[in-house]
């Protein structure tokens, strides 16, 4: 499956009576991994939410390949759209290989069973995000980061054009945040990603977005985006702002309050 070409246009959510996305344009070309960034409850999770068609969108557009996905069944978006999101719900005791396999639904007609390229490419998502050896456990008897890698492993398995993710690296550790973006990074995909980890998102990210109360704020690569000016604006922390001299990426270091820095400086502790 190719790369899918994405565009949300003047978008807006609400959620209950609040209006948590206010005209918010964004486009994606195929294979470009854009990411969305911004603070707590500024509507990046919203905001998927109306891609991955949950939440109904109040006005504006999506498009994905030029189609509205509220327009699509439900079986033509899901061979099109894959999403990584959080609380997921429980699995029911479906082994890991189960839900991974689930991935597959999409491309089969009802009561085809597995081929052998289904468990081929079942088996190598799980290798992809290092959990073979988990295939046979119970999925609701994971760790939060085990649970975390088998559903990326489910979406590889889905082999999307688009594939939306909120916050996919939340619960793992640091090997297994490299591996997943890393590995999003070299799908044949378009990726759209909702990351709070700001170094993540400028190393392996073509495209930031900066949402603040609903709205984009700054949008560009990482280099023209991540700006201490706009650590102060958005997030209102203190922040320096350097080209790592490996990666060539923008590298942000937090600077803690002037008093956590002169206690720290007298020994005090800060917890
Ligand atoms: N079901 C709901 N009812 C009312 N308000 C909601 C609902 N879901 C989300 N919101 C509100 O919508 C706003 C945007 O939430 P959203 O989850 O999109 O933000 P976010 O940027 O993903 O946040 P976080 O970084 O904390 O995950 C928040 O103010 C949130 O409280």
């Amino acid at each position: 499956m190719s790369a899918a070409a994405l565009s949300v246009e003047h978008l807006t959510l609400s959620a209950g009576v609040r209006r948590v996305v206010q005209d918010v344009s964004l486009a994606a070309a195929p294979g470009e991994v854009i990411g969305l960034v911004g603070p707590n409850g500024s509507g990046k999770s919203s905001l998927l939410r109306a891609v991955y068609r949950v939440l109904r969108p109040d006005g504006g557009r999506i498009r994905v390949d030029g189609d509205d996905p509220w327009g699509m069944s439900a079986r033509t978006l899901a061979r099109t759209l894959a999403a990584v999101v959080q609380d997921p719900g429980a699995a029911f005791d479906l082994t890991v290989r189960d839900v991974v396999a689930m991935g597959r639904t999409p491309h089969k007609r009802l009561l085809d069973g597995d081929t052998a390229e289904d468990a081929r490419l079942v088996a190598a998502a799980l290798s992809a995000v290092d959990a073979e050896d988990l295939a046979d456990r119970g999925f609701d008897r994971l760790s939060g980061g085990e649970r975390q890698r088998v559903l990326i492993a489910r979406a590889l398995a889905q082999e999307p054009a688009l594939l939306v993710m909120d916050e996919p690296t939340n619960h793992l550790d640091v090997r297994h945040q490299l591996q997943v973006l890393g590995l999003v990074r070299r799908l044949p995909a378009t990726v759209l990603v909702a990351l709070h980890d700001l170094n993540l998102a400028a190393y392996y990210c073509d495209r930031i977005h900066v949402l603040q109360a609903g709205r984009i704020v700054a949008s560009g690569t990482p280099a023209e985006v991540l700006t201490p000016r706009l650590l102060e604006e958005v997030y209102g922390v203190v922040g320096e702002v350097r080209v790592h001299p490996r990666t060539g990426a923008p590298q942000v270091t937090f600077l803690p309050d002037e008093a956590d820095r002169e206690a720290a400086a007298s020994g005090a502790q800060p917890c």
